[in-house]
């Protein structure tokens, strides 16, 4: 029940809400039946038949219209009085400025990803406007508050870093089905069909000056040379020859299971991938029905492939990507989406699994772990929508002392099953919302001031459309028309870059950098108190004992300190 104070603030309300997916559908039905009246949604994706499982504001024939303008229309049905604009577009758009956001009383997340995230965070806190965050993976969900000042903004604590595995147990010691999924997507699926030039640690030695068979970059197709011959010499050079001169190795196997070389004739005689020569050049075709197991006549997604299976597929989808999808080889980066690329990557890591024996899985499996899937839950959704709408009522009364983070948890803890928890204060370092400097240590020496901004402001920080300055310098802007000066100065070193800018050399009080962002006009100030480690390590070495010095050297060895 509502009392007269929670319906007059929620009637008088104007709401956005940023994400119509799983979440968001959830979220304008609750918003709705708890008597909102004026909403705008911005979403910038269409509708996919993935999503009618749980996003139950769509319907099959809704598929591939945008999702903010079929939830609006859902909902009008049994709301028509209601005022609701739907924004097909992605929230980063500049025209949803600091102005944009001004007129709302709250803004309410159910979005996927940490950039766009962190981008309304951003502007939340610019246009001072309270934000309702929320997430949910599986069984498990939260909703946290943020209001300027109050609580702590979205980016006051680090975010988990996604799980990564030792290089060493992806390219040459797998043990589990994700590290041959690793394998496939990042190393092998990249090498062929993404960005040549980039750094890419196969392991699989693609010239071997001691043979002359193997003296040519075996990835790049020869000139005229048969598009079934080159898969099948890709087949036998990274699940047949590098295994082979991996297993040599007896130090490494000593207490491991020595893989095993599967050449691509042992598994499939060779007329078996001669059946499907039908696939015409090109032609024009929808990328998303181009399929290998179409092609082969495989339909279940979730049934597990044999060793012969996956090798046809990786054969063949090897073959559909030149065939149908030769423009965009070179660009490719791996997608959960793309039905081809999973294909090619579920037999890519079944085949290696096999060599390494470890079970075989099915496309659809492989696809979760691919695409670091965790299987909705349609519940969990419906809860947290109901928790942000509760938070967002106690944020348009301003009742702070009951704004709550709540986590849903998985199992009962404490005879809990979601968790409230006072909202933290928020962190007085944090680079986005407070002023306190950022400390970074960096070779000034060696570092280019491109390093600085592509790194760690663009990278690290999230600023999109940085302006740096250095005093009343302007030491970096986006854009083309950069002047000749800041062209050299971007190339240059950093330590060359102060000095040109201010002549101050880099000491033991160091000058501040204000780093500005435009994103948006989101007017975020970032100030930077960069120590030189050139000057540090002297530093150690002279005025500190030695013990300091090695603990330093080993802080920079372990990757502590920033290159
Ligand atoms: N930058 C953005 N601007 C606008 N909308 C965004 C942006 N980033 C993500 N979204 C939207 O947030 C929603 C998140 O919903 P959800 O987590 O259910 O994902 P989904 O894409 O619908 O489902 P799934 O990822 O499971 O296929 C999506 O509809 C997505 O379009
Ligand atoms: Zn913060």
């Amino acid at each position: 029940m509502v009392s007269e104070r929670q319906l007059e603030a929620i009637k008088g309300a104007k709401v956005l809400m940023v994400g119509a997916g799983g979440i968001g559908c959830e979220l304008l039905k609750t918003l709705a039946l708890s008597g909102f009246q004026d909403i705008h949604i911005i979403d910038m994706d269409t509708i996919e038949v993935s999503n009618l499982n749980r996003q139950f504001l769509f319907r099959q024939s809704h598929v591939g219209q945008s999702k903010a303008k079929v939830a609006r229309d859902a909902v009008l049905k049994f709301r028509p009085q209601m005022s609701i604009t739907a924004h097909h577009a992605n929230v980063k758009d500049p025209k949803f400025n600091v102005e944009f956001f001004k007129q709302f009383n709250v803004v309410l997340n159910g979005l996927d990803n940490l950039d766009a995230r962190r981008h309304v965070n951003r502007l939340c806190l610019a246009a001072d406007v309270p934000l309702v965050e929320s997430g949910t993976t599986g069984f498990l969900g939260q909703v946290t508050v943020h209001v300027k000042g109050k609580t702590e903004c979205y980016e006051c604590q680090p975010k988990p870093a996604p799980k990564t595995y030792p290089v060493c147990t992806i390219t040459s010691t797998p043990s589990k089905f994700v590290h041959c999924i690793v394998w496939a997507k990042d190393l092998l699926f990249a090498k062929l069909f993404g960005d040549k030039n980039q750094e890419n640690d196969l392991n699989v030695r693609s010239s071997d000056a001691s043979s002359s068979a193997h003296a040519e970059d075996v990835f790049v197709r020869r000139k005229d040379e048969d598009i079934d011959q080159y898969g099948r010499r890709i087949y036998d050079h990274v699940f047949g020859y590098n295994i082979e001169v991996a297993s040599s190795n007896e130090e490494t196997w000593k207490n491991r299971n020595r893989p095993k070389p599967i050449y691509s004739a042992d598994v499939m005689p060779e007329n078996l991938t001669e059946q499907n020569g039908n696939v015409a050049k090109n032609c024009v075709v929808d990328t998303s029905s181009v399929s290998a197991m179409a092609s082969l006549g495989l339909k279940n997604p979730q049934d597990t492939w044999t060793l012969l299976e996956s090798s046809r597929i990786f054969l063949e989808a090897l073959k559909l990507f030149f065939a149908k999808r030769e423009k965009e080889i070179g660009n490719l980066s791996f997608d959960k989406d793309d039905q081809l690329a999973v294909e090619f990557v579920t037999a890519a890591a079944n085949i290696r699994a096999a060599s390494f024996g470890i079970s075989l899985h099915s496309l659809f499996e492989a696809k979760g772990i691919a695409g670091n899937i965790v299987h909705a839950v349609a519940t969990t959704n419906a809860i947290i929508a109901g928790l942000i709408v509760i938070e967002a009522i106690k944020v348009l009364l301003k009742d702070t002392d009951k704004y709550r983070m709540t986590y849903c948890l998985e199992h009962i803890t404490k005879k809990m099953l979601l968790m409230p928890v006072e909202p933290y204060e928020p962190n007085k370092s944090c680079y986005v919302c407070s002023e306190t400097p950022l400390s970074l240590e960096i070779n000034t020496s060696r570092s280019k001031l491109r390093d600085f901004v592509e790194k760690i402001v663009k990278a690290k920080l999230g600023i999109n459309f940085p302006l740096i300055m250095h005093g009343s310098n302007l030491l970096y802007e986006v854009g083309d028309d950069l002047d000749e000066v800041e062209v050299a100065n971007y190339a240059a070193n950093l330590e060359k870059v102060k000095i040109q800018a201010s002549s101050v050399t880099l000491c033991s009080s160091p000058p501040d950098f204000c780093c500005s962002c435009n994103d948006a006009d989101v007017l975020l100030f970032c100030f930077f108190n960069i120590f030189s480690l050139y000057f540090m390590s002297f530093y150690y070495l002279f005025l500190s004992c030695l013990r300091c010095y090695l603990s330093f050297l080993l802080q920079l060895l372990m990757g502590q300190c920033l290159p």
